[in-house]
C-alpha cells in the first residue's frame, strides 16, 4: 500500500487513515518541523467573567484593571447593555467555520474551541475552562484547561463527533482505565494518569493530567543533534518501565514514537517522561486492524501483514531510543518500501523465511527465488529463499517509482551509525574508552529491540535487565533469561464485556451509544 505520507502519524483503520489535513510534507520538512503539528495558540487576554478567578492569579494588574468594568459602564452610559455572547471570541480550532452539530462543529466534526469556552462533566458539574491548543491530532483536539475545582491544569482531548472515532475513544479510556486503576494505582509506571471523562455537546472528553513538551519537540529544542546518553538511558529506562506494565496487562500501544511520550513537571529535579496516547491501543489476540503504527517507527511484522504482539511496540520503542541518541528518525522512509529498505540496509539481514511464507504483504516487497539463493546472506547468516524487490522491479510492477527519502546520516549499518556520530569522529577509535564502552552497550541494547524476528525481539522485562539500562559495566553481547510465557492478569475482563472494569457506564457511556441528545 502506498501511503499518502503519514511518516510520523499512526495509521489507523477507516475512518482515520490519512486525510488532506493529516497528509504529511516531504521528510526534509518534517524534520525543520514542518509536520502535522497543531498550533498553538495562547489565550488574547479577553477575560469573561468566569474566569476572573484565574485571571487574578494570573495577571494581578489586569484584572484590577478591569474589575466591576460592566458596572463601570453601565454607569456611564444607562443604555449599556452587557452580553456575555457578543464578546469576542479567541478561536483555537482551525478551521473555526461552524458547519455541524446545530453549528458547534467544523467541517471535520472538531468542535470549535475557543479560549474560555467551558466544558462540562454534567454528572459531577465539573468544568473545564479551555484556555489554549495543545494538539490537534487524528482523534481530536486536546486543550490545555482550567479546572476550576482542583485549580490546576489539565489537558482534555476532545474527540470528534463521529461514531468511529466515539468507539475507539471508548477503547482509549477502557484500557487506559485498566491501566491506571489495576496495574498502575500508584502512578509509578510512566503512564499517563486519565482523570476524568464525559460527553459534552456530542463529543467524548477525555481530561488527563497535563505533561510538559514530547520527546520529539524537545529534540527539535536541541536542533535535532541527540540528546546526551544518560538522558538517553533514563528515558529508555522509564518507557520500558510502562512496557512492561502494558505488557503485563496485555495492551499494544500500537502508536509508539517520540510526540507520544511527554517530559513530565520535574520532580526533585529529575528528568522523567510518560507514555500518552493509547487511542490507537488493543488488546493481544484482539487485533483487528493492519494498518497500525506511524510510517517510520512501523515494525517488519505490521508492514509485511503478519499476525502482531506487544513486540510491535518493542521495535517502535528501538527506533525511538536510536532517534534519542541521534536526533533524527532511525528508518525516515517516505514510503513502506523505503521503510523496509532502510532496514535492511541499517540492520542487516531481513526477516526470516518463516515469517515471510505467513506474511500477506510479503509480494509487495519481496521475490521468491527458490529455496537457495547464493549470496543472500539473510536472517541469522543463513540463506533465504526471499529477495528484497529492487526499486527497479518495484517500478516496473506498479508502473510508478516507489517513493524514495533522502537520507539525512551516512548510509551503513547500526553500530557505525551509532559509533561514528556526531559524523564527525568516523570512526570508534577516535572515542574516549567511557563513551566507546557506552556506545557498545547501546548498539548492543539497539540490537535486540530492531530485530526482524518478533520471537527473538527481546521483551520489554529482558530487555530491562541491559547493561545499558542497568548503567553496569558493558562486557559483551547480551543474553536475555528465558522469559516464561505470564497470561496477562488483566486478560479476565475482556474489552468485549466490561471493558475498564464498568467505568464508562457508570458515566452514562456506553460502547452501543454513539451520540448524545442534549
Ligand atoms: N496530558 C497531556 N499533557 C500535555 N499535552 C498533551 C497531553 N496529551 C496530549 N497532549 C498533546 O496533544 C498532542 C496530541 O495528543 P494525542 O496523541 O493523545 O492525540 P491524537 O489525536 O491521538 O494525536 P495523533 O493523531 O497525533 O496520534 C500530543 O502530541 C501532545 O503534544
Amino acid at each position: 500500500m502506498e501511503e499518502t505520507g503519514r511518516e510520523r502519524k499512526a495509521a489507523g483503520p477507516p475512518p482515520w487513515a490519512p486525510t488532506k489535513s493529516t497528509v504529511f510534507r516531504s521528510y526534509a520538512a518534517a524534520v525543520v518541523g514542518d509536520r502535522a503539528e497543531a498550533p498553538s495558540a495562547r489565550g488574547n487576554g479577553v477575560a469573561a467573567r468566569s474566569s476572573n478567578l484565574r485571571a487574578v492569579r494570573k495577571r494581578p494588574i489586569v484584572a484590577r484593571l478591569t474589575r466591576d468594568i460592566v458596572q463601570t459602564f453601565e454607569k456611564c452610559n444607562p443604555e449599556f447593555n452587557y452580553v456575555d455572547s457578543l464578546n469576542p471570541k479567541h478561536f483555537l480550532t482551525s478551521p473555526a467555520v461552524p458547519v455541524h452539530n446545530d453549528g458547534l462543529d467544523n467541517a471535520n466534526s472538531d468542535l470549535i474551541l475557543y479560549v474560555n469556552l467551558e466544558l462540562v462533566n454534567k454528572k459531577s458539574d465539573r468544568r473545564y475552562i479551555v484556555e489554549e491548543m495543545l494538539g490537534q491530532g487524528t482523534f481530536g483536539q486536546v486543550a490545555k484547561c482550567w479546572d476550576a475545582e482542583t485549580n490546576s491544569y489539565v489537558a482534555v482531548k476532545v474527540i470528534k463527533n463521529q461514531p468511529a472515532f466515539y468507539q475507539q475513544a471508548i477503547m482509549e479510556v477502557s484500557l487506559l482505565s485498566m491501566l491506571n486503576d489495576k496495574f498502575d494505582p500508584d502512578d509509578q509506571h510512566h503512564i499517563v494518569r486519565m482523570l476524568d471523562f464525559f460527553p459534552w455537546k456530542n463529543h467524548l472528553c477525555i481530561t488527563f493530567e497535563m505533561l510538559g513538551h514530547n520527546l520529539y519537540e524537545l529534540l527539535k529544542k536541541n536542533n535535532l543533534r541527540g540528546l546526551q546518553l544518560q538522558f538517553v538511558r533514563t528515558f529508555s529506562r522509564q518507557i520500558l518501565d510502562a512496557l512492561i506494565v502494558m505488557k503485563g496487562a496485555g495492551i499494544i500501544h500500537c502508536d509508539l514514537k517520540p510526540e507520544n511520550i511527554l517530559i513530565t513537571p520535574k520532580v526533585n529535579s529529575a528528568a522523567g517522561v510518560k507514555v500518552i496516547d493509547f487511542g490507537s491501543a488493543c488488546m493481544e489476540g484482539k487485533t483487528i486492524y493492519s494498518y497500525i503504527q506511524s510510517r517510520y517507527y512501523r515494525s517488519p511484522e505490521v508492514l509485511l501483514g503478519y499476525p502482531y504482539t506487544t513486540a510491535i511496540d518493542m521495535w517502535s520503542f528501538g527506533c525511538i531510543v536510536a532517534e534519542l541518541y541521534i536526533g533524527l528518525p532511525l528508518f525516515p522512509g517516505a514510503s513502506e518500501y523505503d521503510v523496509l529498505s532502510r532496514m535492511i540496509e541499517i540492520v542487516g539481514g531481513q526477516p526470516p523465511d518463516d515469517l515471510l511464507r505467513e506474511a500477506k504483504n510479503t509480494r509487495k516487497f519481496f521475490k521468491h527465488v527458490g529455496s537457495i539463493y547464493p549470496g543472500n546472506e539473510a536472517h541469522d547468516g543463513l540463506c533465504s529463499s526471499y529477495r528484497v524487490l529492487t526499486e527497479d522491479e518495484v517500478e516496473a510492477r506498479d508502473s510508478k517509482k516507489p517513493k524514495i527519502g533522502k537520507w539525512y546520516f551516512p548510509r551503513g549499518r547500526l553500530d557505525r551509525l551509532i559509533f561514528a556520530y556526531p559524523w564527525k569522529n568516523l570512526n570508534e577509535g577516535n572515542l574516549p574508552e567511557t563513551e566507546k564502552e557506552d556506545c557498545l552497550a547501546l548498539v548492543d541494547f539497539l540490537r535486540g529491540l530492531v530485530e526482524f524476528d518478533p520471537n527473538k525481539r527481546w521483551s520489554p522485562l529482558q530487555a530491562s535487565y541491559h547493561p545499558f539500562i542497568t548503567g553496569e559495566a558493558f562486557t559483551g553481547p547480551y543474553e536475555p533469561f528465558r522469559e516464561t510465557p505470564v497470561i496477562p492478569v488483566g486478560r479476565a475482563a475482556t474489552v468485549d464485556h466490561n471493558p475498564g472494569g464498568g467505568h464508562w457506564l457508570a458515566a452514562g457511556l456506553s460502547p452501543q451509544v454513539v451520540s448524545w441528545k442534549h
